[in-house]
């Protein structure tokens, strides 16, 4: 007998899960950080996760969008384009506004939907695979590789959080210099294997994290050093710092903003420049891909809309002879499952993508995911082949709820000004 695929119940949980004091161009991360988990039941008891931002204005459309899903079937992926331009987005969260948690930008509708839709696509597809009994990555066409390979995510932060603030500690110490930036990546690689590094930089005046990126190619020669400032930088300081330490790195990430900066600054080095910032949304890659303003686009299933929608990126790319590879920021062991899932399937995928969850002390999965060699294997079980663990989701649930909305929306800049009251997100470009 065919299975029932139609959905009969969708639960939106948001959660509150810890986050370490990474430090960014805007400011630093909250002791806690806003995610929402998908849970898409089918007629026959089956249950899909997904996972993406959790921020209100998510949240606010992601409570309409499940209303529209029952009685609709999980095989119906396409349809939930559809069903989302029916979702209204209120003026206020995209008149003007910097998207802060995913630095990708101007905020707009359809950003904001897509960010949605990529939670809910990725629970049809992983209830789909289980009531098929076919892993994600078959329902995609099927892996190319059995592993996926990742780079550290070397963040310059603090110890602990601010003194008197709510957090959960961890044992990474501060990494505020070049010394304690290697040794950072040196516990990722003792810990997880890794051997492509990414700075997060755009946090400290451009000569020390020049000073760091040598420090690295120094203590790893040979492994690939990526710099991303986020932006923070002029042409003029992108192409300075190009000249000084681009040999050392495989792309240098969003030196300056915008695509008329970033084709500036590509018409003027040879250094590949890759994005999370410029390139989007499908409408952004016309003009970039014409400028020849980038070299790689790190794809996103959050931002894209999905899996299916990060392998039509991809095979736009190919068509214009753009790299690939996958940017990240703060989310757990369903969203890397997720990625770990569509990146099997890239063929041309040639560098170890963006993973914030090494950072990640939390979790909803009953397992978390294991890095070997810097690698997560690629699970051939039913879906996504992970299993939520209800008593957590709970636990983080009721943390988001005791919450007095202080932390439920990510705000860097106002996590910063704990610290350092008189903190405003610095204008670009900041140097
Ligand atoms: O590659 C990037 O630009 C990011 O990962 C953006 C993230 O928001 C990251 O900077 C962060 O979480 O601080
Ligand atoms: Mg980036």
């Amino acid at each position: 007998m065919s299975p029932d695929l139609t959905i009969t119940d969708v639960r939106l949980t948001p959660i509150l899960v810890a986050d370490p004091p990474l430090l960014n161009t805007q400011g630093v991360h909250q002791p806690y950080t806003p995610r929402l988990i998908v849970e898409i039941r089918t007629a026959d008891g089956i249950t899909g996760v997904g996972e993406t931002y959790g921020d209100t204005k998510y949240l606010e459309l992601a409570r309409p969008f499940a209303a529209r899903l029952t009685g609709r079937r999980v095989s119906d992926l396409n349809a939930l384009f559809t069903i989302a331009d029916e979702v209204s987005v209120d003026d206020s969260r995209t008149s003007s506004q910097v998207d802060v948690g995913g630095l990708r930008g101007v905020q707009t509708a359809d950003k904001l939907r897509l960010s949605v839709v990529s939670a809910f696509e990725v629970a049809c597809l992983d209830a789909l695979g289980k009531a098929l009994g076919l892993p994600v990555h078959a329902l995609l066409g099927g892996k190319v590789r059995d592993a996926v390979e990742y780079s550290a995510y070397l963040f310059y932060r603090w110890a602990d959080h601010p003194e008197g603030v709510r957090a959960e500690k961890d044992d990474w110490g501060a990494a505020l210099d070049p010394a304690s930036v290697v040794e950072q990546a040196r516990r990722f690689k003792e810990r997880h294997g890794f051997t492509s590094f990414k700075l997060k930089g755009g946090v400290f005046p451009p000569d020390e994290e020049i000073a760091a990126v040598r420090a690295l190619a120094e203590a790893f020669p040979g492994h690939p050093l990526r710099l991303d400032p986020n932006g923070a930088w002029s042409v003029d300081t992108s192409l300075r710092v190009a000249q000084e330490i681009g040999g050392l790195l495989e792309y240098l990430e969003d030196p300056a903003l915008g695509t008329p900066a970033m084709a500036e600054v590509a018409a003027r080095t040879d250094v590949p420049l890759a994005t999370n910032m410029c390139v989007t949304t499908f409408a952004e890659i016309k003009e970039a891909f014409a400028r020849d303003a980038v070299q790689v686009v790190l794809s996103d299933h959050h931002y894209w809309g999905g899996l299916r929608n990060t392998r039509e990126l991809a095979a736009v790319c190919r068509t214009f002879g753009v790299g690939v590879s996958m940017h990240s920021n703060t989310h757990l062991g369903i969203s890397l499952a997720a990625m770990t899932h569509v990146a099997s399937t890239v063929p041309d995928l040639h560098h170890a993508c963006d993973s914030h969850y090494p950072w990640q002390s939390e979790d909803v999965l009953t397992e978390r995911l294991v890095f070997r060699d810097g690698k997560v294997a690629v699970s051939d079980a039913p879906g996504l082949g992970v299993e939520l663990d209800r008593d957590r989701l709970d636990f983080l649930h009721r943390r988001w709820q005791d919450d007095d909305g202080a932390l439920r929306e990510r705000d860097d800049a106002a996590a910063m000004r704990v610290a350092e009251p008189g903190w405003v997100t610095p204008s670009v470009p900041r140097w």
